[in-house]
């Protein structure tokens, strides 16, 4: 494993010392299902909420990495807190600063280091995995743009204030593409035109998850978010930026793993039956050796896809897909397995091992399944297009029929 630097160590113990706060209101912010607010508030005045936000817009302009290493500390402790921590660093604030018009990013910048966590909406009913199916169209009227769709399970949905919503772009009556639409709540309520409704989840429970209706939302033109390549590419440059975000899953997933795996580490210690610790039996020892082998693991493919941040600015996709698919499938077996150790007391309500086990399930779910992101690393690794559609694979060879014509 990589050694840190000492800013980094330092950056890595001063969100450790926060993470107890966290860690004391972790199973409150659970039972009521409260957005943590007080908590929040903490991380924002600890300077955690955009780490990664350029110097020239007010930010500290730290890495991905180092956000990493934050994201780990508070998800050990909260992996609400945890997911807070990535979407003030990532996804929606780095595709805005990477792409962002100075005004676009002076109004995230803003409001992201004053402690928002800003929402990314792609997911509709219709269309989870097969995101490029996604049928919220943004027709442009004039000097804006008028939005109609349904977003479903957003993060945050109801509590963040700025809003990256993923749409198709029609103009002239025309679909350019995909692009990202930036609406800013600067009221209480909901823009005119967004309404959220929550959605009651497994774990995480502090966090809303919600689906999102928009009808006639109307996003002024300077509002686009207009990455290079135009129309015709903004998905895949959008999906660079979220890349970032991916590595941010991981990260929450491998750390809340670690903070179940040290529970279990003390409680095989302290826990005796037929008169020695339940550590000396074999059967416990190697799902513990299992469990510390597999976080390793997982941390080092984290770390690499956090510093591969390429000429983008963002993480590989291909290191970002492997990192999310270990740490998200390892969650669930370490989590799972640090529980089993705790025995019953792992199942009561009253111990942080169940929350641990209902938290972990999300991410081999949410920021790409580990099924299409095994897919998404067998295309990089085999350099080529592999088509989920029926026909896709018809289209790829009638393709390369017609350039070899050419
Ligand atoms: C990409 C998929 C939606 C599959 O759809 P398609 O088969 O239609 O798309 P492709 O042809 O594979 O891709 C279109 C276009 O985008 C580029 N692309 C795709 N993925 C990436 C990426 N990760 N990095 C960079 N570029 C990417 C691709 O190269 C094409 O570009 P060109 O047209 O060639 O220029 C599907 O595979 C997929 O990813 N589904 C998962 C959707 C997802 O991740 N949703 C996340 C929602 S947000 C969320 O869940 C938050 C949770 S969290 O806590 O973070
Ligand atoms: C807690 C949580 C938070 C989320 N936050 C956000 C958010 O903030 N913003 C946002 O936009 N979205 C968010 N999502 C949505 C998330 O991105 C989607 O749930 C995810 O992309 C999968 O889509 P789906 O749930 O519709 O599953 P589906 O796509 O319907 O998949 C169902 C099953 O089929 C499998 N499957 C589908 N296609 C294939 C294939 N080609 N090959 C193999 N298997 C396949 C999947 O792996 C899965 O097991 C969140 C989801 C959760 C659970």
């Amino acid at each position: 494993m990589t050694e840190l630097t000492d800013a980094e160590s330092r950056l890595r113990d001063r969100a450790r010392e926060l993470a107890r706060e966290a860690a004391a209101q972790a199973a409150a912010a659970d039972r009521s299902e409260q957005y943590p607010w007080p908590m929040v508030a903490r991380m924002q005045q600890a300077g955690f909420m955009g780490l990664t936000i350029p110097k020239e817009m007010g930010g500290p302009g730290l890495s991905y990495f180092d956000a990493v290493l934050v994201i780990e500390e508070f998800s050990k402790a909260c992996a609400v807190c945890g997911r807070i921590a990535v979407e003030a660093n990532m996804g929606a604030v780095g595709a805005i600063m990477a792409y962002g018009s100075a005004a676009q990013k002076k109004i995230a910048a803003e409001l992201v280091l004053a402690g928002d966590k800003p929402a990314i909406l792609i997911t509709e009913p219709e269309a989870g995995s097969a995101a490029t199916d996604m049928r919220t169209r943004a027709v442009r009227r004039g000097d804006s743009w008028v939005i109609d769709g349904d977003k479903t399970w957003i993060t945050g949905g109801g509590v963040s204030r700025l809003h990256l919503i993923f749409a198709r772009a029609v103009e002239d009556g025309e679909e350019k593409g995909i692009g990202g639409f930036i609406v800013a709540r600067t009221g209480e309520g909901m823009p005119d035109g967004m309404t959220a409704e929550r959605i009651p989840s497994m774990g995480l429970r502090g966090m809303p998850e919600a689906n999102i209706a928009m009808r006639g939302l109307v996003v002024p033109d300077s509002m686009v978010l207009r990455p290079p390549g135009g129309w015709a590419r903004g998905f895949g440059r959008l999906m660079d930026a979220y890349n970032g975000q991916r590595v941010g899953a991981a990260t929450v997933a491998l750390g809340l793993a670690a903070g179940a795996y040290d529970h279990a580490l003390v409680r095989a210690q302290a826990r005796e039956q037929f008169g020695r610790p339940i550590a000396e039996f074999q059967g416990l020892a190697w799902m513990l050796a299992d469990m510390s082998i597999e976080l390793e693991a997982s941390r080092a493919l984290v770390w690499r896809a956090a510093r591969s941040a390429g000429p983008n600015g963002f993480p590989d996709r291909l290191a970002a897909a492997q990192a999310k698919v270990m740490a998200a499938d390892m969650a669930i077996r370490v989590t799972n397995n640090a529980l089993q150790v705790w025995g019953a007391a792992g199942y009561s309500r009253e111990n942080p091992m169940e929350r641990y086990v209902r938290d972990a399930r999300m991410f081999a779910i949410a920021g790409g399944t580990a099924q299409v992101l095994r897919t998404q690393v067998a295309e990089q690794i085999l350099g080529r297009k592999l088509p989920q559609t029926r026909g896709g694979f018809v289209r790829l060879a009638e393709k390369a029929e017609r350039a070899a014509a050419e």
